[in-house]
Formats: structure tokens, C-alpha cells, sequence
């Protein structure tokens, strides 16, 4: 067989970076429905009358099929119907979900509290169906296309495309709904809908890469391995392996303080720290968003020019070269800050900007990470120190009054969001057998959207609880409620001691770097 013959639309690598950006439409729109709300609780309560305990049955219900199943039968789906059918059925689930959402804010049920809030939950538990699956659809076709490739990396960008939604969603929903919530609703459910468009333009190229990838194998007579099909017998042999059963209740433990906690904590930096959630004029916003676009192209340029220069043969063996370039960078850097400081500034006041700080850093740290992971191990380490840095962080926003250590609490839990996920979904690659991977997934989601349903609606109900008496509009007090996630924080740290403990035994090599296994 000679390379021409074997030559498919995956060989090329403009290819299959075009197809990610045409796949991450649906992990960022997904990533941005089911985070949008954290911007919009206050107004949810002062516009719609909703309380704390309803925000958080809302967010709760989204996860009610995925802990009966549904990610289990969407991964069988997958198989049976494969990539393009299982994508355009649950996305569409996905769209019509949101749309029933949006159309409940808007009044069409009904603008009473009890339709509103009824269908809204009916469009969410709809929307909840969909999104696990199309996460697990579009790491399937990552793999499909990236095998034999840059195939962490391309996970890792597919990634940040969700958090950037997670991050957008949580940043600019008031602004976007302009002081109300349905505007953002709809906003929100019609990021699906364009991103299932996306997917049905990446169908297209799915359907040519089958028939050229059948043109190949029907020539060579090479029969690709079928992956093994989902068996409860597996799921029963998975939870008896000590490793996996650490690693699956840290999975539960660990995002169960992280994704709850970011679905409150803008309403928490604005009730306990003070922090704004005021709209900025328009005038104002024309004004910072001329001076941002001119100071990051200046930046850009800076950046494009260096990269160039680097690339150039011999620059970088230059001493005197590397200190004038690391200065420059430096500079401009220190340039872009001053320039950027009151939009900075700004920023860092309102509640929502501020917590969607947190998945947005992660795009930058989780990589690193990832890095850090393949090239020298200590995956185990990593998650004790993730849980340690959850702790801080709880501590640090709940007992603690101090707006500057909320600051560094923020930045740890950043760190820590970072941290877990890039050594802890590689680890459960080097404790089970890459046919049995699926399943694997698919039971730790399934757990983990038990943890979330919890504390979704748990950390709402514990704060309508504890404020009992204190009229809307004024200063909750947040201090139980994230409290309860500093106990996650530790039973974190214990399953992680107990992971590495059981790693020693069973010789899964977590501690090891990627490649030595
Ligand atoms: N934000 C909701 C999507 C969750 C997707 C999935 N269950 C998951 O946990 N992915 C890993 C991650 O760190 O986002």
C-alpha cells in the first residue's frame, strides 16, 4: 500500500484543525448554556421571583437523566447509530431544550411564577440530555480524526473552547440580556442552534472520510478492532478495582465544590464581598472596547512579529538575543497592563466578570498542567494538591472577610480547576484498558452528575435556609453554604492519598510520566 493510496481527508492537518473548530461549537454552546445562569441570579430573583432554593432546583434538574443513565445509553446510541446520527439527535435535544428555556423566560407558557419556573426546569432537564452525550460525541470524533496525532492537544483546545463558553456565558449574560433574563435565554439556546448548524457542515466531511477510509480498508483487506460494547458485567469488574473506585468518588467529590460553586459565585462576590453587578453605559462600553481592541492588536502585532523572529534559524542561540527578546516581551507586556488597567479594574469589580475568571485561566493552566503530567508524572501529588488549594479556596470565601484574600482563594481555585482534570482524566487512561475507556467515562460522569444534582440545588436550598427572614435585595450570608464545600475539600484529599496508596499496590505507573508506561 503506498502513502498516496492511504492518504484520507485526516492526513492533512489544516483538515482536522478545521473540523475541531467545527465540533467545539458544540462544546462551547453547551459549556455556555449550562453556566449562563450564574451571571443572571440576582436578576432571576428580583425579576422572575425566583429563590435561591428554585435557582438551584433548576440547575439541579439538568442533571436528572444523566444520573439515571442517559450517558450510558447515549455511549451505547453512539456505537450503535455512530458519530453523525448520535450528534445530530442529541445536539438536537440539546437545541430543543434551550429553546423551550428561552421560550419559558419570555412568557410564552405563561408569565406566571409557577409556568416560568415549570418549563424552564422541562427545557433544561431536556437541555441536561443532551449535553453529557455531546460531550462524550465530540470526544469520540476527536479521537476519530486526531489518532496517530496531536490527540491530548486536540482534547485540551476542545476543552478550553467549553471553558471560554463557561467563562463568556457566566461574563456577559447580564450585559447580553441587557438588565433582563430573557434576552440572555435566547441568546444562550441560539448558540446550540448555530452550533448543531456547525456540526451538520462537519457531517459532510464525517461522510467523506468514511467512504475514504472503506476505499482503503475494502483494498487492503484491513479489518479495523470494534470497540468492545457496554456490559454491566464491566461496570461491576470497574467498581471493584480499588484504583478506579478512588478516582470515581474524587471525580464526585472534587467537581462537586467546583461546578456548583461557580453556578453561585458571582451572587456570592456581590453579596458578601460587595462586588457590583451595575451595567456599564454604552457610551463607557464603546470607549474600553476601542481602547482593549487597540491595546490587544498592538499586543497581537508585538506577538507576531516575535514569534517570526523566533522562528528564524539561530536567534535563540544568542544569549544577548534571548535577554533582548525575554525584555521586550516583558515590556510589552508591562505596556499592555497600564494601558488595560481600568478596564481591569472594572473587571475585577463586577461579580460575574470576576468569577468567570476562574474557568477562563483554566485554558491557560490546564495545558500546562497537562504538560507537566506527560512529561514528569505525579498525577496522584497533583490531585492531593488540587484538593489542598479547594480548601484554601472554601476557606477563603466562606470564614474569611478579606476581599483580597477572596482574590488569592479565586486564583487557588483556579489553580485547582486546572490541576485535578489534567491529572485526573489521563490517570484513568493508564488504570483501564483503552477498549473498556468509554465505560469508564460514562460511569464517573454518571457519578459525578449525582454530586452536582446535590449541591446544585443543596447550596440554593442551605441559603434560602439560613437567610430565612432577610428580605430580596439584601446581603445574603453565604458562610454555610460554602462551608459544606470545604468538607468536599477534604474527602478530596483523603480519596486522593487512598488513590495513590491503591496506585502503589495495583502498579497503574500514576506517579509516572505519560510516556515511560
Ligand atoms: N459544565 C458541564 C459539562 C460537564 C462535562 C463533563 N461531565 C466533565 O466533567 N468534563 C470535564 C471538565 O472538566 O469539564
Amino acid at each position: 500500500m503506498t502513502e498516496t493510496l492511504k492518504r484520507t481527508l485526516r492526513d492533512s492537518s489544516a483538515m482536522r484543525w478545521a473540523m475541531l473548530i467545527l465540533l467545539s461549537g458544540l462544546t462551547f454552546s453547551t459549556y455556555w448554556f449550562q453556566d449562563f445562569f450564574s451571571g443572571l441570579k440576582g436578576l432571576m430573583g428580583s425579576e422572575m421571583g425566583f429563590s435561591s432554593e428554585e435557582f438551584g432546583r433548576i440547575l439541579a434538574l439538568t442533571t436528572i437523566a444523566n444520573m439515571f443513565g442517559m450517558i450510558i445509553i447515549g455511549g451505547i446510541m453512539l456505537d450503535k447509530w455512530g458519530i453523525r446520527v448520535a450528534g445530530i439527535v442529541f445536539g438536537g435535544i440539546a437545541v430543543l431544550g434551550g429553546a423551550i428555556s428561552a421560550l419559558a423566560a419570555s412568557g410564552f407558557f405563561g408569565s406566571d411564577h409557577g409556568s416560568m419556573l415549570n418549563m424552564i426546569i422541562v427545557g433544561r432537564i431536556l437541555f441536561g440530555s443532551g449535553l453529557e452525550v455531546v460531550c462524550v460525541v465530540a470526544t469520540r470524533t476527536i479521537v476519530k480524526w486526531f489518532k496517530g496525532y496531536d490527540l491530548a492537544l486536540a482534547m485540551a483546545i476542545n476543552m478550553g473552547f467549553g471553558r471560554l463558553g463557561s467563562a463568556m456565558g457566566t461574563a456577559l449574560s447580564l450585559d447580553i440580556g441587557g438588565g433582563h433574563v430573557s434576552p440572555a435565554v435566547t441568546f444562550a439556546a441560539t448558540l446550540i442552534g448555530l452550533a448543531l448548524i456547525m456540526f451538520l457542515i462537519y457531517t459532510v466531511f464525517d461522510i467523506k472520510l468514511d467512504k475514504q477510509e472503506k476505499a482503503i480498508s475494502d483494498k487492503s483487506g484491513e479489518v479495523c478492532d470494534p470497540e468492545e460494547d457496554f456490559k454491566f458485567s464491566d461496570l461491576i469488574t470497574l467498581i471493584k478495582n480499588k484504583s478506579f473506585l478512588y478516582i470515581a468518588l474524587l471525580c464526585v467529590t472534587f467537581y462537586a465544590a467546583i461546578f456548583p460553586f461557580m453556578q453561585y459565585a458571582p451572587d456570592l462576590l456581590i453579596n458578601k464581598f460587595g462586588f457590583t453587578q451595575n451595567l456599564p453605559q454604552a457610551g463607557e462600553v464603546i470607549l474600553w472596547g476601542s481602547k482593549a481592541i487597540g491595546a490587544s492588536s498592538i499586543y497581537l502585532i508585538f506577538f507576531l512579529f516575535a514569534i517570526l523572529f523566533a522562528v528564524v534559524p539561530n536567534n535563540f542561540e544568542n544569549k544577548k538575543t534571548r535577554f533582548l527578546f525575554k525584555s521586550g516581551a516583558l515590556i510589552a507586556f508591562c505596556f499592555y497592563l497600564f494601558v488595560m488597567k481600568d478596564i481591569l479594574a472594572i473587571w475585577l469589580d463586577n461579580g460575574a466578570k470576576t468569577a468567570s475568571l476562574i474557568p477562563l485561566g483554566t485554558i491557560i493552566f490546564t495545558p500546562i498542567f497537562g504538560n507537566y503530567v506527560d512529561k514528569k508524572g505525579k498525577a496522584a501529588s497533583l490531585m492531593i494538591l488540587g484538593s489542598l488549594l479547594l480548601i484554601f479556596a472554601h476557606i477563603s470565601l466562606s470564614i474569611l472577610d478579606n476581599v483580597y484574600i477572596a482574590y488569592f482563594g479565586l486564583l487557588s481555585l483556579g489553580v485547582a480547576f486546572s490541576l485535578v482534570p489534567a491529572a485526573m482524566w489521563p490517570s484513568v487512561a493508564k488504570i483501564v484498558a483503552e477498549n473498556r475507556l468509554g465505560t469508564a467515562y460514562a460511569t464517573m460522569f454518571t457519578l459525578q452528575n449525582w454530586g452536582l444534582f446535590l449541591f446544585f440545588w443543596g447550596i440554593g436550598a442551605l441559603l434560602d435556609f439560613v437567610n430565612q427572614g432577610i428580605p430580596e435585595g439584601q446581603p445574603k450570608d453565604y458562610t454555610i453554604p460554602i462551608l459544606v464545600l470545604v468538607g468536599c475539600g477534604f474527602i478530596s484529599i483523603f480519596l486522593s492519598f487512598l488513590l495513590k496508596k491503591a496506585d502503589r499496590k495495583q502498579n497503574y505507573g500514576l506517579e509516572l510520566p505519560s510516556n515511560s508506561n
